[in-house]
């Protein structure tokens, strides 16, 4: 424990189950667990990282701060030796954006995944040792989305053997880039391939922006940040920048050449790997960006639920204590949910990562046979789990009352960093229909004997879905994950075959997508949601050691699953996949899962293994020691500093003045 009574303590003795098992298997394995305990607690022990006056501090100061914070880390990483798993943790839980997420998080994979064998071997080392920064500069001022609307341009000039890298408009600035404002030395620069006057698509170049001696901008290059982002602290220790070329020439070598080759002469060459693989990063990325969803949804999940068993509000009898929010079933109903959604995301999280791992073993053996379903997965799951994370931060905010909006409760900076998600990295709906389209793919082909893979497998069984009845009879039915796989997979099926047939009536099938593009997503988030549920389902078949941790687990799942079916029980009825009998027999089963959940709800928290210094929440605090601290906390605020605040004698004193002097 870390601090001295523990609040909480009688709600850690309900628990039924093995937490220090459960921190295992939310961590992913000893080893991942063993080095995350240690490295979270090593920042969370030096105050050269303390948090709290982040929200306070004026933009310029704060940046400063996270330059310090980036370079004492980069200090303690050396000196400890840290190995990259270790040094990527101790990134992770320093807890501020900045610079350094773009540069190991894009920039060198960037160079990895696109780069030849030759430039990554020019590249990498100076950037593994950060004698280099740099940033990924893709997005533009008039372009994010739309990749292949890039205007920026770079034109192959055959007699000095380079690249003039130019931004011929205004909209053609690059916008948003982060660590790209103050801080990169270097980008990856995405634009349009010019040779002999024909255009050859976006790729990306090694572009240097600011000289390594005194970090001025180099000639030609205009740079600067793009100004203060939402909430307070929040994503504003990140300089996400803008950035001009003026005919910024660099050699031909500066492309990245995995895709294509520029040579000598002018020549484009493509390789045997597919044009698609420029958009490699983000596949990455997206996949990154499930396991941080989890995180993040655990994080404010872990505050509000701490926060509702110290919190009573009404009920007391004889004088007895008033009853702990969190027993209100309006409040389980609310918070379980997330709960079970944080674990449900840990584990398809985990899945995608293998996903991804085995994707790009595949690429270095030359096998592209996975990269649509890398590319649905990462894009629906990237688009699924950070809406859903994004509102699951509002929602525990809510559930905290009006302590929930202060800043020091961690919600509103968590929110402000977190929201986002659901446009960087891809727009969520861009996204979305990216899947809708390879959905109606799978659909159309169902016909040619050619069978979906992967995911889209159960489209295979398509026959069998369109007829599908389902049998439950009671409530306790629904604890069959055969009978529930059926049914979500039933549910999906018919909303991409509704939609692929209304689409077939369209003579321009362009024109029936986009007129169709918003049941398309519906049938994409149904189609997200199973991909969850099966991959939680699947989990629980693993051996999973720890007394009563499987259970748990289990009951988590069934929470997660039956929640999805009330909430969307409108396509369940809708599609004929359950009865109104059935779906009203899924919300009592659900109602006896949210009374299972209750004893081990800190419990299950706790298995998060997040510090005090993390959470960055008193209501969230391990020790439950809410109101004594709020109340301190409250008289660090500047604003308490003196009892009559600046400002008296100009503006509240003439005031007051003059409404005594009206009353005379
Ligand atoms: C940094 C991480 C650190 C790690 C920390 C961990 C935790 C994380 C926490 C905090 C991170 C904070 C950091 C924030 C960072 C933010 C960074 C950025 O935002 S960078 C900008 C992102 N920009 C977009 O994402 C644009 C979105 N747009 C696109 O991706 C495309 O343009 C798209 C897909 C919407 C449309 O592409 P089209 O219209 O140009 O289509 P065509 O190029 O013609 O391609 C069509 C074919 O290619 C396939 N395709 C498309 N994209 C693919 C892909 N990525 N991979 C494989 N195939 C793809 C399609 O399925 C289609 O296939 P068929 O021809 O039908 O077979
Ligand atoms: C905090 C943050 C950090 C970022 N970091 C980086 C970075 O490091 N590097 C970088 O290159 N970029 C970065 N970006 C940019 C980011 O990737 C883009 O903003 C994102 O891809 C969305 O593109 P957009 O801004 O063009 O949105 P738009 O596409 O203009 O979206 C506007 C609206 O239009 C809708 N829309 C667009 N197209 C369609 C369509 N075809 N059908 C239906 N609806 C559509 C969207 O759903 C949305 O509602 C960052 C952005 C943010 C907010």
């Amino acid at each position: 424990m870390e601090g001295g009574v523990d609040y909480l303590a009688d709600e850690r003795k309900k628990a039924e189950f093995d937490v220090q098992q459960m921190k295992i298997v939310w961590a992913g394995s000893h080893h991942t667990f063993e080095i995350s305990d240690r490295i979270s607690k090593l920042v969370a022990n030096d105050p050269a990282f303390s948090k709290d006056e982040r929200t306070m501090l004026p933009r310029k100061e704060l940046f400063k701060n996270t330059l310090r914070k980036a370079s004492y880390a980069w200090k303690r990483i050396n000196d400890l030796h840290l190995s990259e798993e270790e040094a990527s943790q101790l990134r992770f839980y320093v807890d501020e954006p900045a610079f350094t997420d773009l540069h190991w998080g894009m920039f060198i994979p960037a160079i990895k995944g696109q780069g030849t064998d030759e430039q990554q071997k020019k590249w990498l080392p100076l950037a593994y040792k950060m004698q280099i920064i740099g940033c990924y500069a893709q997005t533009e001022l008039g372009h994010g989305s739309n990749v292949q609307g890039l205007e920026t341009t770079a034109t192959f000039d055959p007699q000095t053997d380079e690249f003039v890298i130019h931004s011929p408009t205004l909209t053609s600035s690059k916008w948003w880039p982060g660590g790209l404002g103050k801080v990169s030395t270097h980008g990856v620069v995405y634009a349009r391939l010019i040779t002999d006057g024909q255009e050859h698509g976006i790729h990306g170049f090694i572009v240097q922006l600011r000289r390594l001696e005194d970090h001025r901008p180099l000639p030609g290059i205009i740079i600067g940040d793009i100004g203060m982002k939402f909430g307070n602290g929040a994503y504003n220790t990140m300089d996400n920048g803008v950035l001009r070329f003026d005919h910024v020439r660099i050699p031909r070598d500066q492309m990245l050449m995995r895709v294509s080759q520029v040579t000598r002469d002018g020549k484009v060459v493509q390789s045997d790997v597919p044009r698609q693989l420029v958009y490699g990063t983000m596949v990455y990325v997206r996949q990154t960006i499930v396991q941080d969803a989890s995180c993040a949804l655990s994080r404010a999940v872990c505050i509000a639920t701490r926060y509702s068993a110290v919190r009573r509000q009404f009920g007391s009898h004889n004088g007895g204590p008033e009853t702990q929010v969190i027993d209100y079933k309006t409040q389980q109903s609310r918070l379980f949910p997330l709960l079970a959604s944080a674990y449900a995301f840990r584990f398809v999280g985990e899945w995608l990562k293998w996903l991804y791992t085995d994707v790009t073993q595949r690429l270095q053996a030359n096998d592209f046979s996975t990269l649509p379903e890398a590319h649905a997965c990462t894009a629906g799951l990237k688009s699924l789990t950070t809406s859903v994370t994004a509102d699951g931060i509002e929602e525990c905010r809510k559930l905290c009352g009006g302590h929930g909006y202060l800043c020091t409760s961690g919600l509103p900076e968590l929110f402000a960093v977190y929201v986002p998600a659901c446009t960087y990295e891809g727009d969520n709906i861009v996204l979305m229909l990216q899947v809708a389209r390879i959905l109606m793919k799978t659909v159309s082909q169902l016909g040619s004997g050619k069978l979906p893979v992967g995911t889209m497998a159960y489209m295979g069984r398509i026959e069998h879905l369109l007829q599908y009845r389902c049998n439950v009879q009671k409530a306790e039915d629904w604890l069959n994950p055969a009978i529930v796989l059926e049914a979500f997979e039933a549910r999906a099926a018919r909303m991409s075959v509704s939609c692929a047939k209304k689409l077939s009536k369209f003579a321009n099938p362009e024109e029936g997508f986009a007129e169709l593009s918003a049941d398309l997503v519906e049938a994409v988030v149904a189609h997200c949601q199973l991909i969850v549920v099966s991959k939680f389902i699947e989990k629980l078949q693993q051996d999973i050691p720890g007394k009563g941790v499987k259970q748990q687990l289990k009951v988590l799942c069934g929470v997660y699953y039956l929640f999805l079916l009330h909430k969307h029980q409108g396509d369940f009825l809708a599609t004929s996949c359950v009865t109104p009998k059935q779906a009203s027999l899924a919300n009592d089963q659900l109602r006896v899962l949210y009374s299972q959940v209750r004893p081990n709800a800190i419990a299950l928290v706790d298995a998060f293994n997040y510090t005090d210094h993390f959470l960055g929440s008193i209501l969230g605090r391990y020790d439950g020691n809410v109101y004594p601290k709020l109340y301190e906390a409250a008289w660090k605020d500047p604003l308490n500093d003196s009892v009559v605040p600046d400002g008296y004698h100009q503006y509240i004193r003439p005031l007051l003045k003059q409404q005594r002097s009206a009353k005379l």
